[in-house]
C-alpha cells in the first residue's frame, strides 16, 4: 500500500514535503520500526515518541505521524491527535478486519474476564471459531499470548483483529477497558454487541470522578448502532439492577436488552440457590426458561452469567446450547480460585481488587464457611489511593480477621499504601504484614480447620512489581507452599 493510500484513513491532515513510498508496516515504538515502516508518535505518559522520529528514519522509517514539530528528511504528516489517528489508520491498513466478525464488547468495573470467558464458551459451543481480547490474554482459537494491558493500543489491537479475521475467527470477545474507551483505542473497531455489567468505584486516579468514570465506560454505548446499516441489528446488553443502565440507554442507538435480578429485565435469574458446589437457579428469557446449575460461586457470578446468556441470546445462540457451555466452564484462572489441600482449610485466591468485588467475595465465602474468614488484602501503588481505605474498611467489616499487605506497591512506598489502607478503619482489629508471601504463611499456619483464608488481588498474576522490579510472585503457589508447611490442621 503507497503512503497516499494509507492517508485516505485521514482525510484531514498537513504534509510538509512530498513523496508517496511505498508503505510495509505501522509502527508507534520506534524500536519496531522497519524499511518502509510508518512511524506514528505517540505523546505517552513516561515517553514522548516525538523524541524518536530521528532514530525511526535512521530504522528505515519512510513517513513520520506527528502532532508536533519534527525534523526529519521524510514527509511527514501533521494531524491534531496522532492516537486518534493511529486508530483509524490502523483500522484501514488491516482491511476494517472487525467488519468481518460477529464481535462482542464487555465493559464494566468487575465481572469482564469472567463474562469474556463465559460467552468465548457459548460462541465455542454454538460452532463458531472465537477470539478472545482480555486482561489475561489475547487468544485466537486455542493459541494464547500474553497481554500488558486488558485492551491494547489500536495497533495491536487491529493487528489482532487482522490475524483472527485470517485465522478464521467468525465471532470475537473482548474486555473494553474504561482507559481504552478515553483513549480510543478500540475507535475504528466494529463492535455488534456491547456488554455493561456493572459501575463500582475504581480507577479514579486515571478518571478522577465517578461521573467521568461513568461517561468513558457509555462511550462503548454511544458508539454502538449509528455507523450499521439497518439490517445488522447492534444491542447494548445493560445490568438492569445498575443504574449507570439507564444513562446507557439513552446514549446508545443500538437495541437494548436488559438482565438482572431485582428489576424487571429482558432476562431474569429467579430462584437462586448459592452452594458451596456453586449456582443453581432458573433464567427466563422471552419466550421460555432453562435451569442453569454452575460451578461458579457467588450472586455477583449470577450476574456474570446472565450477562453471558443475554450476549449469546442476541447471538442467536440456542438457550439449550448456552445451558451446556455455562454448566461447563469449572471456574476462570484466578476468580475464586480453589487451593486444594487436605488441611480443612479452604484456600481461596480471588481477584478482587475493589471495594465491590472485595465484599463481594468475602460474602460469598461467608455462608460457606464453617469457622472464620481471614482475608489478605493489598492495595497496588500507582492506582486509585481513594480506594485503599474503602479495601481496608472492606475487609474488617466482612472477615473476621483482617490482614493488610502488599499488592504491587510499584512506584511506591509500601508502608505508604498501607497507611492509606489503615486511615480507612475505626475501632477494628487488623495486622499488617507487608511482606506478601509472610501474611500468606501466617494466615495459613493460624488457620484452623473450617476456616477460610481469602488471599485477595492478584488473581491470575503470576509477579510482585516493586519499584521497577518485576519478581516472580503467584499467590496460589505460595498457598501451596504455606499448606505443605502446615502441620495436621492445627498450628
Ligand atoms: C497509563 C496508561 O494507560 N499507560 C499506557 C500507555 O503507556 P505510556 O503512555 O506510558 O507509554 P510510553 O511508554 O510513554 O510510550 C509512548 C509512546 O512512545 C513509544 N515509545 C516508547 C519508548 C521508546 O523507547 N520508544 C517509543 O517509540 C511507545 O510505543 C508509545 O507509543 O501506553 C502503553 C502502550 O499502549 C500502555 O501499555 C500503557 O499501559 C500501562 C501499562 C498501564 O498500566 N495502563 C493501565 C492504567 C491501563 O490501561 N489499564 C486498563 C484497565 C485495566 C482494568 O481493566 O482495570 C487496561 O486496559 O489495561
Ligand atoms: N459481576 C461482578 N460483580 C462484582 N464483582 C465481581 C463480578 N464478577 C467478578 N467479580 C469480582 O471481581 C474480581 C475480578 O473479576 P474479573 O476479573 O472477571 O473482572 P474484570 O472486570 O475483568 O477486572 P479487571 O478490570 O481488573 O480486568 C473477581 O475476582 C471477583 O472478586
Ligand atoms: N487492571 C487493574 C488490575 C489491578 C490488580 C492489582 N493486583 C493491582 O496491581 O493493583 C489495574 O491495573 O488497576
Ligand atoms: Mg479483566
Amino acid at each position: 500500500m503507497d503512503l497516499s493510500t494509507v492517508l485516505t484513513a485521514i482525510p484531514f491532515y498537513r504534509q510538509d514535503k512530498e513523496g508517496n513510498p511505498t508503505i510495509t508496516s505501522i509502527e508507534n515504538d520506534h524500536r519496531l520500526v522497519s524499511d518502509g515502516s510508518i512511524f506514528i508518535c505517540i505523546k505517552g505518559y513516561t515517553f514522548d515518541g516525538h523524541n524518536a522520529a530521528k532514530e525511526a528514519v535512521e530504522k528505515g522509517a519512510v513517513a513520520i505521524i506527528a502532532e508536533q514539530p519534527v525534523d526529519v528528511s521524510v514527509p511527514v504528516i501533521y494531524v491534531r491527535s496522532t492516537k486518534r489517528a493511529m486508530a483509524q489508520l490502523a483500522a484501514h491498513f488491516y482491511g476494517h478486519p472487525t467488519e468481518s466478525f460477529h464481535l462482542i464488547g464487555i465493559t464494566g468495573t468487575n465481572g469482564k474476564t469472567t463474562t469474556s470467558h463465559l460467552i468465548d464458551e457459548i460462541l465455542r459451543a454454538s460452532g463458531e471459531t472465537t477470539g478472545l481480547i482480555g486482561t489475561m490474554y489475547m487468544k485466537i482459537g486455542d493459541e494464547t499470548v500474553e497481554t500488558k494491558n486488558t485492551t491494547p493500543e489500536s495497533l495491536t489491537l487491529q493487528k489482532t483483529f487482522s490475524k483472527m479475521k485470517t485465522a478464521g475467527v467468525s465471532a470475537a470477545v473482548m474486555e473494553v477497558s474504561s482507559h481504552a474507551l478515553q483513549e480510543g483505542r478500540t475507535n475504528g473497531t466494529q463492535f455488534n454487541v456491547a456488554v455493561f455489567t456493572n459501575l463500582t468505584q475504581d480507577h479514579l486516579d486515571f478518571h478522577r470522578t465517578m461521573d467521568e468514570y461513568r461517561t468513558a465506560k457509555g462511550l462503548l454505548f454511544s458508539r454502538l448502532g449509528s455507523s450499521f446499516h439497518s439490517s445488522t441489528p447492534t444491542f447494548a446488553i445493560l445490568n438492569a439492577d445498575d443504574k449507570a443502565s439507564q444513562v446507557y440507554e439513552a446514549m446508545t442507538a443500538a437495541h437494548v436488552v436488559t438482565y438482572g435480578l431485582e428489576q424487571d429485565a429482558d432476562i431474569q435469574a429467579k430462584e437462586i440457590q448459592l452452594t458451596s458446589a456453586g449456582t443453581a437457579f432458573t433464567i427466563h428469557y422471552p419466550g421460555g426458561m432453562i435451569g442453569i446449575k454452575s460451578k461458579l460461586a457467588g450472586l455477583f457470578n449470577v450476574y456474570n452469567i446472565l450477562a453471558a446468556f443475554a450476549a449469546g441470546f442476541v447471538s442467536n445462540v440456542a438457550p439449550e446450547t448456552m445451558k451446556h457451555a455455562l454448566e461447563r466452564v469449572v471456574g476462570v484462572a484466578g476468580r475464586f480460585e480453589m487451593v486444594s489441600n487436605d488441611k480443612g482449610v479452604s484456600v481461596i485466591v480471588d481477584y478482587a481488587h475493589t471495594p465491590d468485588s472485595l465484599v463481594n467475595v468475602l460474602e460469598t465465602v461467608r455462608p460457606l464457611t464453617k469457622g472464620r474468614v481471614i482475608a489478605i488484602v493489598g492495595c497496588g501503588g500507582d492506582r486509585d489511593k481513594t480506594k485503599r481505605p474503602l479495601m481496608a474498611q472492606a475487609a474488617c467489616e466482612h472477615a473476621d480477621e483482617a490482614i493488610f499487605t502488599s499488592d504491587n506497591p510499584r512506584s511506591e512506598d509500601p508502608a505508604a499504601i498501607l497507611a492509606d489502607m489503615e486511615s480507612g478503619v475505626v475501632g477494628q482489629e487488623y495486622t499488617i504484614i507487608e511482606d506478601r508471601k509472610e501474611a500468606i504463611h501466617r494466615a495459613i499456619k493460624f488457620a484452623q480447620p473450617g476456616d477460610s483464608v481469602v488471599i485477595a488481588g492478584k488473581g491470575h498474576e503470576t509477579y510482585q512489581i516493586i519499584g521497577r522490579t518485576v519478581l516472580h510472585f503467584d499467590d496460589r503457589e505460595v498457598a501451596k507452599e504455606a499448606l505443605a508447611d502446615k502441620k495436621g490442621g492445627f498450628a
